[in-house]
């Protein structure tokens, strides 16, 4: 794209790409001069001139120019960045249907179940924390919502293989940091608002204003999906200046279940919607998972697909990798791998392993906290573990150059009461002793890491097999004895 086609009486010069790392510019790229928590991008001009830059866009006074170079100072580096990065890529998401999800926890749940279902209709990506996929493409994925060059690339790569929508996970990082700012968002849903990532936004309110952006740039003629059974909807509402619809349980509202039976293999309810009612039955399993599930089916509802159509496909959801999965080997005790890592997501995955695990059975819980991550829910992790389990074994959890030994003793200044609590930091040695300890009935949870394939360490991301595989494998070899030649 020519320079002068994005900036008016710029030089008429060939743009290439577009970077905010002067480490990854390419030749005849842009380089935008972001000032970060970290570091200023202002300090690497010379190393993306260097590496090819012929454009610096930028919002500091600048000592020294170099030949050849297009230098655009700008006020407001945000609102350019993302102009320049929608025009380059030509508007992706206005051509394609968009839902955003944002909300403390449930994102990926909601926006894989999206997928899942939308798939049925008309190809659907997803972007998120668990992966970036659309059709048989599949790629890792750095960060829950990418910076908004590489979001609107892979924009762009699904509009050319014609898919026609996508479910994006927004995290309160990407809306407080205008990743999503460029994106034209159809559909913008919320989950619930509890405690999470003040190490970032400093105050809960920071966080919440941080949410309540993608509903304060929805535009007039998007609709706003809501928790009704989450307080903080009414506070969105009056945000938004398009359409409102709720969903919830316990209060009337537009996507109503009633009269849950919740099971191990799954739920029935009866979905009140347009005074109708629904006979739903589907293989999610725990209440919050239907406040899910009724996200994701308003989202496609509202979206022009007959209730009747989208309700063929609720029956079988794919399981959502590392959320809420039943690790079946065929032992005589339940085994759960979830994602949870935040206080209302431990409450919620404790109160089903209690719903599940008969009174004179046990719950064994496996986890740890995160390393340079929002330190203070260490003690609410402790003392919510201690409510419901009987015995905890805390281990590694993506430590980073932290002490595991020492967030686990964080984590115990929780626990107040006699539960057993044990620390082994090697994650696979502290899944294998909670399946050596359980008995018939018990449930054992392992928490925090859900499928991750990696555990951050002092030296960056390392290997880890993920908990699913963790579990599948010491259950198999130290409980059944598979695979052991003594
Ligand atoms: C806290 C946070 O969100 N940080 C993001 C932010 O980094 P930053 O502001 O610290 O950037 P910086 O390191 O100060 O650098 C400033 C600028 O100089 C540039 N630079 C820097 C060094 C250099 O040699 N050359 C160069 O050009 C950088 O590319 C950047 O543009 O901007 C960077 C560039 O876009 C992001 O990569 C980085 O995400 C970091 C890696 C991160 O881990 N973010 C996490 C916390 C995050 O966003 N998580 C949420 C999900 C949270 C959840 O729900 O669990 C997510 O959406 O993934
Ligand atoms: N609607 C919900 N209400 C409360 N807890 C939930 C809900 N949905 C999921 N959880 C819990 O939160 C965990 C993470 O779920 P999920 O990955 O869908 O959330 P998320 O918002 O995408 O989190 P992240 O962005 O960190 O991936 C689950 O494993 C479960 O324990």
């Amino acid at each position: 794209m020519r320079l002068s086609s994005i900036f008016e009486g710029a030089p008429n010069i060939e743009i290439k790409g577009l970077y905010t790392d002067s480490r990854k510019v390419k030749k005849h790229g842009m380089f935008f001069c972001l000032d970060g928590i970290i570091t200023n991008g202002h300090k690497y001009i010379n190393q993306a001139i260097e590496n090819g830059a012929t454009c610096i866009v930028h919002t500091e006074k600048l000592k020294k120019f170099v030949d050849d170079i297009a230098y655009i100072k700008v006020e407001d580096m945000t609102a350019t960045m993302n102009q320049v990065i929608a025009k380059f890529y030509n508007y992706p998401s206005e051509n394609m249907l968009v839902f955003g999800v944002t909300g403390t926890n449930g994102k990926s749940t909601v926006t894989n179940i999206i997928k899942d279902i939308y798939d049925h209709f008309a190809p659907c990506g997803y972007i998120g924390t668990i992966s970036i996929e659309y059709k048989d493409v599949r790629r890792a994925p750095d960060l829950t919502t990418p910076d908004p060059i590489y979001l609107n690339e892979i924009l762009r790569d699904m509009v050319k293989d014609d898919v026609k929508a996508v479910a994006l996970e927004v995290s309160s990082h990407g809306l407080e940091q205008g990743r999503v700012d460029a994106i034209d968002f159809d559909i913008a849903v919320f989950t619930n608002f509890t405690y999470d990532h003040l190490d970032f936004h400093g105050t809960i309110e920071n966080y919440f204003n941080a949410k309540k952006k993608l509903f304060q740039n929805l535009k007039s003629e998007g609709i706003a999906i809501l928790n009704i059974d989450d307080e903080k909807s009414q506070e969105l509402r009056t945000a938004v200046s398009g359409r409102v619809v709720t969903y919830g349980i316990n209060q009337e509202c537009d996507y109503q279940a009633k009269n849950l039976k919740l099971s191990m293999n799954g739920t029935k309810f009866s979905l009140v919607y347009a005074d109708k009612v629904y006979p739903v039955e589907t293989n999610l399993i725990a209440e919050y998972n239907i406040y899910n599930l009724l996200a994701a089916i308003a989202s496609i509802v509202e979206s022009g697909i007959p209730m009747e159509e989208v309700l063929k496909y609720v029956n079988n959801v794919s399981q959502v990798e590392g959320r809420l999965e039943i690790i079946d080997e065929g032992q005589p005790f339940n085994v759960i791998v979830d994602f949870a890592h935040t206080p209302d997501g431990l409450e919620k995955i404790y109160e089903f392993a209690q719903s599940i695990t008969p009174e004179d059975s046990s719950v064994i819980s496996v986890f740890g906290s995160a390393g340079r991550r929002d330190s203070a829910k260490r003690k609410t992790f402790g003392e919510i573990a201690s409510k419901y389990s009987d015995m905890i074994i805390l281990t590694e959890d993506d430590p980073r150059d932290e002490s595991a030994k020492e967030i686990a003793d964080e984590i115990k200044t929780g626990i107040t009461n006699n539960v057993r609590c044990v620390f082994i930091e090697d994650r696979y040695a502290a899944i294998r002793q909670a399946v050596e300890q359980a008995n018939a009935d018990d449930t054992v949870l392992i928490l925090g890491k859900g499928d991750e394939p990696f555990m951050y360490r002092e030296g960056g991301r390392a290997p880890w097999i993920g908990d699913h595989n963790a579990a599948a494998d010491t259950i198999r070899k130290y409980y059944l004895g598979i695979g052991i030649d003594d």
